[in-house]
């Protein structure tokens, strides 16, 4: 059955070419024709191939730079963005996404787009920008994962009277913006769906409500949106990611039969992403809607043949990881998907800009030899290192790195060249299945080990830290200098001692109870382990944003892992030579560590998983043998790596938690483990978090309401969140932690902030941490 797809209104149809020249601007694939370009990304990184966004947003926030370079530097980011795109072959009408730039967050500019910006925000000098970081006292909207992603999103409030009003200017600017440097482009905008759904309700909404439920009112601002886009673009991508997560159906049919009813819009293309959209697309067939974008790198879902007859992007270039598609397999799913089109699976936001400049990744597995040119330095990658070898008989995913991988530059390259070749039947792709039984292992039960830490000597309601303390400048500095050769690798780790007993005096000084080494020496809490495992290589400049200006290089999981030798324990037990109380040593947990890197395709995750768990296993065996009593195995990524679909999360949460048991089951139970979770909904994951058997579980808790009740272990729910700027007053810790005192018993209670300090200043860790010491002196005296 062939559906007509709606005529815009006011673009004339383009000329009509057959796939295989993409630089036209129609294809003919399967008889099929349509005026949607062969070739396409649904989206693309905005920080800079330099994190220039993020010096421009830096430099603005700290005063130094007006409001009109922030703007120039965007619309130079812009321009080049799509100049680059036309040069890897994107020159179709239409084929070049805009409105994908954003200076914090794509989620806030969609709840800018239609007036949803709660009203204390709307007399700050900057509400954007106090939306995203706070402002004058206001704290900031709440921040969270993106779908399965390390990129965080802010969280738009949405009420029963949100007064929404369609904002068109951004889209408008950016297609008037594009059209004057000779580019037709096609304005993405976040779907309605996936807004309120992602959306919270607003505080004070009657019990009940839920943002969904102002559905009707939020798609007249679509449909005024769609309008005043509809003479400049001929299509507008409307993102749905939400169709791959369980229960979207009904009100999907309904927005998009709204949507596509509209008489004055734009060609609709929605792009499903980051899993299988199967059950969502019969809701999505049955609107006019004028073409589907599917992610075909988890297979190709059911109920596609609905579409037949419209456009059907068919996302087999994954923007999730950086390997080279194979083209064989691309142009197999392409055809059995009855694709019309090619492109990503989703924006290309989530990998760095392109591989040109990474001369340090290992040519092939076997590059890690002796001949090895590079320089022994806290950047270099250890793959590259001359102590890393392949153990015997197991393999590397990729024979040689460089040529194994894609960053965006690439994956465009191959989605201009897959749509060159079109689609070719041929075997499906498999993804390695997990095969064999799961071991979990157990430590001596937890009350033998209450009784065997006791001589830690701690007070009721001890006080302690995440983990890091400020990354100075001068730091990071230190660091670049050696990387480039101007600091010996002996003054810089001299240098790291130094701040070790800068943040052991703080801490003394400050009166905390379990100190911390404060992490100077890592750059990044998974990368730095990366560096120094087997198995890993990092990048110079694979910058990925992970919020506003924030940004991580995840390491690339290419091979077997292993520890080649101790990696934290010089710095831990430094710090404990220089105090009596007691040092937690500080390590990234297993999933975190496959969950923030890019991990090879050939084996299950789970295996991958298992593999660095060993490696964390033997790290905690060595700080114990050092002499340290606590541990602590961070697990912040447990809950984004949940997978989207309810049927899957039963087996990822037992191989989550096996493998996290497997990396803490070399302590003995005088050894207190603690774990840290942060930013992610935890409630949703309560019951793996709590078989993760911790003596002690820090836990976001300042931003979102979260009950920790029912914990019959140590527990510290975040007493105040770190992600701003703003110093928390005592009274306001002591009656957050006299209310975790109404369903948490005193001898479990712990106090801490929220997650690490390693954003934050000196003056206001000072500042901060004086008041939680103070506020947490009064509780306990009133429960001894
Ligand atoms: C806890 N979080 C983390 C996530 N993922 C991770 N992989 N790591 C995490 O910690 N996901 C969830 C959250 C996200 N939160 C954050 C918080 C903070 C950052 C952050 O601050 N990122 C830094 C970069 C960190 C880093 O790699 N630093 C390096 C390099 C620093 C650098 O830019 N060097 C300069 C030269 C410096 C100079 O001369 O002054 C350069 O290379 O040009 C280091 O410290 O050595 C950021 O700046 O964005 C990220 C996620
Ligand atoms: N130990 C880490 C955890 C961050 S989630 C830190 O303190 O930064
Ligand atoms: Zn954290």
């Amino acid at each position: 059955m062939s559906r007509r797809a709606a005529t815009p209104t006011s673009i004339g149809h383009e000329p009509r070419l057959s796939i295989g020249k993409t630089g036209g601007p129609a294809a003919t694939i399967r008889g099929v024709t349509t005026d949607f370009p062969a070739a396409t990304i649904l989206g693309y990184p905005r920080i800079g191939p330099g994190r220039e966004l993020k010096h421009a947003l830096e430099s603005y926030w700290a005063g130094r730079t007006g409001r009109a370079a922030l703007e120039e530097a965007g619309r130079r980011l812009r321009a080049q963005t799509w100049a680059r795109l036309h040069e890897l072959g994107l020159r179709a009408p239409g084929a070049l996404p805009s409105n994908t730039f954003s200076q914090y967050d794509h989620v806030l500019d969609a709840a800018v787009a239609v007036g949803a910006v709660p009203e204390r925000y709307r007399g700050a000098a900057d509400p954007y920008f106090a939306m995203a970081r706070g402002a004058d006292g206001l704290p900031p909207l709440r921040m969270t994962k993106w779908f399965d992603t390390n990129y965080h999103y802010i969280v738009p409030e949405i009420g029963p009277r949100t007064a929404f009003a369609a904002s068109p200017d951004k889209p408008l600017a950016e297609l008037a913006e594009a059209r004057a440097l000779g580019h037709a482009t096609r304005p993405v905008l976040l779907g309605p769906v996936t807004l309120l759904r992602l959306a919270r309700a607003a505080p004070g909404a009657p019990g009940g409500f839920s943002p969904l439920d102002r559905l009707d009112d939020l798609l007249d601002v679509y449909g005024e949106l769609l309008s005043a886009l509809a003479p400049h673009a001929a299509w507008v991508q409307l993102d749905e990611p939400i169709a791959v997560v369980d229960g979207g159906s009904p009100a999907l049919r309904h927005a998009y039969r709204r949507l596509a009813a509209l008489t004055a819009r734009p060609r609709l293309l929605v792009a499903t992403y980051f899993g299988d959209a199967g059950d969502a697309l019969p809701a999505l067939a049955v609107a006019p809607v004028d073409g589907i974008a599917v992610d075909l790198t988890h297979g190709v879902p059911r109920n596609l043949g609905l579409f037949e007859g419209r456009t059907i992007v068919g996302g087999v270039v994954s923007g999730r990881d950086v390997w080279r598609t194979d083209p064989d397999a691309a142009r197999a799913l392409l055809a059995a998907a009855g694709a019309t089109a090619v492109g990503t699976s989703c924006s290309l936001l989530h990998v760095p800009y392109t591989l040109r400049g990474e001369s340090a990744l290992p040519e092939s597995s076997k590059a890690a030899s002796p001949e090895s040119s590079e320089p022994a330095s806290p950047e270099s990658s250890k793959a590259a290192s001359p102590e890393s070898s392949e153990p015997a008989g197991r393999e590397s995913s990729k024979a040689g790195l460089p040529e194994g991988l894609a960053f965006a530059e690439e994956k465009v390259a191959e989605v201009v060249s897959l749509a060159a070749l079109g689609p070719k039947e041929g075997p499906l792709p498999q993804r390695p299945r997990a095969a064999g039984t799961l071991g979990v292992e157990s430590r001596a039960p937890y009350a033998a080990r209450e009784q065997a830490q006791r001589d830690l000597g701690l007070p009721p309601l001890p006080v302690t830290t995440i983990g890091s303390f400020p990354q100075t400048g001068e730091l990071r500095a230190a660091r670049a200098a050696v990387a480039a050769g101007r600091l010996p690798l002996a003054g810089y780790e001299a240098r790291i001692e130094e701040e070790i007993a800068r943040v052991i005096a703080e801490q003394e000084a400050l009166g905390l109870d379990v100190l911390v080494h404060g992490e100077p020496e890592r750059n990044d809490m998974v990368q730095y382990f990366a560096e120094h495992l087997d198995g890993f290589a990092v990048t110079r400049n694979g910058w990925v944003q992970s919020y506003g200006s924030r940004c991580t290089r995840p390491p690339i999981l290419h091979g077997d892992v292993r520890r080649p030798a101790p990696i934290t324990v010089r710095w831990a037990t430094h710090a404990q030579s220089l105090t009596a109380r007691p040092v937690k040593g500080m390590l990234t947990g297993p999933v975190t560590i496959v969950a923030w890197s890019f991990v090879r395709p050939d084996l299950p995750l789970r295996d991958v998983t298992l593999q660095v768990a060993d490696a964390v296993r033997e790290e905690v065996r060595d700080l114990q043998a050092a002499g340290i009593r606590i541990i602590q195995v961070d697990e912040p990524a447990l809950r984004e790596l949940l997978p989207l679909r309810k049927e899957e999360q039963e087996e990822y949460l037992a191989w989550a938690v096996a493998a996290y048991r497997r990396a803490t089951s070399a302590a003995s139970p005088g050894t207190q483990i603690h774990t840290h979770l942060c930013y992610s909904d935890a409630a949703e994951v309560l019951s793996a978090v709590d078989a993760l058997d911790a003596d002690v579980t820090s836990i976001e808790a300042a931003r979102s309401a979260f009950a920790v009740a029912g914990f019959d272990r140590g527990i510290g729910p975040g007493v105040y969140d770190i992600h701003s700027p703003r110093v928390p007053e005592r009274d306001e810790i002591e009656s957050r932690l006299r209310a975790a005192l109404a369903t948490i018993h005193p001898s479990r209670l712990w106090v801490n902030p929220d997650c690490g300090l390693k954003t934050r200043t000196y003056d206001e860790v000072r500042a901060a941490l004086s008041n939680v010491v103070a506020a947490a002196g009064a509780v306990r005296q009133s429960v001894r």
